[in-house]
């Protein structure tokens, strides 16, 4: 099996509602994303998929939460969502699936990094 890695990033604020202490307030990040996929078979060029599609569909998705407050982005604040690290991965992951859905490669997991130093990851099952 062959493993491919893209990094994204974005800018935006977010506030943790509930949350005891400085991440309730508005706050923000530079959050980097980092996207694999996983597959088998290589086409005839030896690609398991181009890196310049796995990151232009990734941008698209990236585009939507740049610079946005992320707690009133509708898929968050539809269902009361904290948009934490976490949320976002599963956000990022399972949007990612309805686009890659016609590649020959699946999406075995997501990570948002908030700071250098913390990250959480969603892991296909
Ligand atoms: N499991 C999670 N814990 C926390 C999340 C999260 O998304 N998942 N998010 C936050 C806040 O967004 C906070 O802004 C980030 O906290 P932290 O990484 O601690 O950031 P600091 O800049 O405060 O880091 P220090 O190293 O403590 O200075 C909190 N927790
Ligand atoms: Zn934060």
């Amino acid at each position: 099996m062959y493993e491919l890695k893209i990094i994204s990033s974005f800018d935006a604020a977010h506030s943790l509602k509930g949350y005891q202490g400085d991440c309730a307030n508005l706050h923000g990040h530079t959050w980097t994303i980092e996207v694999y996929v996983v597959g088998d078979k290589l086409n005839e060029l030896g690609l398991l998929v181009d890196f310049k599609d796995v990151k232009k569909y990734t941008n698209e998705i990236v585009q939507r939460l740049d610079h946005q407050y992320l707690n009133n982005l509708p898929d968050f604040q539809a269902k009361e969502l904290n948009p934490t690290a976490e949320n976002l991965s599963k956000y990022i992951y399972d949007e990612l699936v309805k686009k890659l859905g016609h590649l020959d490669v699946e999406v075995s997991k997501v990570a948002v990094w908030e700071s250098p130093k913390a990250c959480a990851t969603y892991l296909a099952r």
